[in-house]
């Protein structure tokens, strides 16, 4: 069996060497997967041969994964993948602010005549700056990035708070535990130097820093987004830039609103953007692509439940289904009228949709076809796939 991934956006050349010999990467109409980064598919039409979309990178707003669901489509990012490049970034950021280096440099380049020297002492105190040690940071989003980034500031001398009303008992067992905790974004903000968001993009988080927040704001703090467009209000971090209540403003994602402002600083969307978080993303998403398609794994699905199951018999049925009572009941009763023994089967859910793995021993070509038909008419039935074991 030999599987085409379809990519999207520059996949790291090391990501695409992952590949085994059953996977051809090519731009064929009718792929099994696609391997994305930031690609925007929000309006764009699947292939009915699309199985799984597999995103390098954290966020996956830029899929739509309801529609992507309701036709059967296995939805994963790379948790983590690029976490630690957008620490360094957002770190490297905090003391560039601090230190004025982007005036200090402009400066510079605008004074470059024989007299510099003497120039620069004399108006080098324009630049003075302030230091990141004994300083607040509050962290909103203590997940992959987050945590990392509460734990820089740690070990460079600062005092920190974080915010995440959703953090997995899993993921609290990574947070130092220096991490001072606060139940409410305006409590975490309050006294802080420096805030920082690093959560997804969703209905709940878009303006989650919104002018009510920034009011809550420290006089002369400095804010950062480098999670996503539309979770910080640029309006209102612009007027409070304007209005001297923040010193800085620093974003990964541009708008005109807030293009060429003195004291706002925007990068193009490149914190994720090292060789090494790029390599690691693209290897990552790799790997899942060939476990799901050759599996039917879905651990760290984002629209599936987690499920990792051995072979236990040659061949494989995968179904997502909707989340309701007597599927996994329909699906064995053709099982039965075909007369298939099962050998194994498991099924767990997530919110509204459910996945089951059945594993059979004896299948023929004709029956194969005949199961996968059916399991498929079943009207809850999202998708139905046959996987043979290597
Ligand atoms: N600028 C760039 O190039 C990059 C941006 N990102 C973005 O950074 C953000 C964070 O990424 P990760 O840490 O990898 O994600 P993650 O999923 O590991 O962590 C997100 C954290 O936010 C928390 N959270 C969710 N809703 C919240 C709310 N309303 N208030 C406070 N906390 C909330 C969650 O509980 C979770 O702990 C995402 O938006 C991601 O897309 C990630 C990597 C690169
Ligand atoms: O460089 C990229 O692919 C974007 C990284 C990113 O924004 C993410 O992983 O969520």
């Amino acid at each position: 069996m030999t599987y085409q991934v379809k990519t999207f956006n520059a996949i790291a050349q090391s990501g695409l060497d992952t590949f085994n010999d059953n996977f051809k990467i090519n731009q064929t109409d009718d792929p099994d997967a696609y391997l994305i980064r930031s690609v925007n598919l929000r309006d764009a039409e699947f292939p009915q041969s699309l199985k799984t979309i597999v995103r390098a990178g954290a966020g996956t707003n830029n899929v739509p994964i309801h529609r992507a669901t309701e036709a059967g489509i296995a939805v994963f990012n790379t948790p983590g993948s690029n976490a630690n490049a957008v620490k360094e970034l957002v770190i490297s950021l905090m003391i560039s602010a601090s230190r004025n280096i982007f005036a200090a440099n402009a400066y510079s380049n605008n004074h470059v005549g024989a007299d510099v020297s003497k120039r620069t002492e004399a108006d080098k105190t324009k630049f003075n700056g302030t230091e990141l040690m004994g300083k607040k940071l509050a962290v909103i989003g203590l997940g992959h990035v987050g945590s990392l980034v509460a734990e820089a500031a740690l070990e460079l001398g600062m005092n920190v708070i974080g915010y995440d009303p959703y953090l997995s008992t899993d993921a609290a067992w990574n947070i130092n535990n220096h991490v001072d905790r606060s139940n409410t974004i305006k409590q975490a903000v309050k006294n802080a130097d420096y805030v920082t968001v690093h959560v997804p993009k969703n209905d709940e988080t878009y303006k989650l820093i919104d002018r009510n927040v920034i009011e809550a704001m420290k006089q002369n703090s400095i804010l950062f987004n480098y999670s996503r467009l539309g979770i910080v209000d640029n309006e209102a971090a612009l007027e409070a830039v304007l209005d001297k209540k923040l010193k800085y403003y620093v974003t990964d994602f541009g708008e005109p609103i807030i293009a060429d402002q003195e004291n706002v600083i925007v990068t193009p969307h490149i914190g994720g953007s090292t060789l090494e978080a790029e390599s690691n993303g693209a290897t990552q998403a790799a790997n899942t692509v060939m476990r799901y398609l050759e599996t039917g794994d879905t651990v760290q699905s984002v629209n599936l439940p987690a499920m990792k199951v051995p072979f236990e018999a040659p061949y494989r049925f995968t179904v997502i289904h909707k989340n309701v009572p007597n599927m996994v009941g329909q699906i064995t009763t053709i099982l039965a009228q075909l007369n298939v023994n099962i050998a194994s089967m498991s099924n767990a859910a997530k919110k509204d949709t459910a996945y089951t793995i059945i594993d059979v021993d004896d299948l023929n070509a004709e029956n194969s076809i005949e199961l996968i038909q059916k399991i498929d008419q079943i009207p809850e039935v999202y998708r139905a796939r046959l996987i043979k074991h290597k």
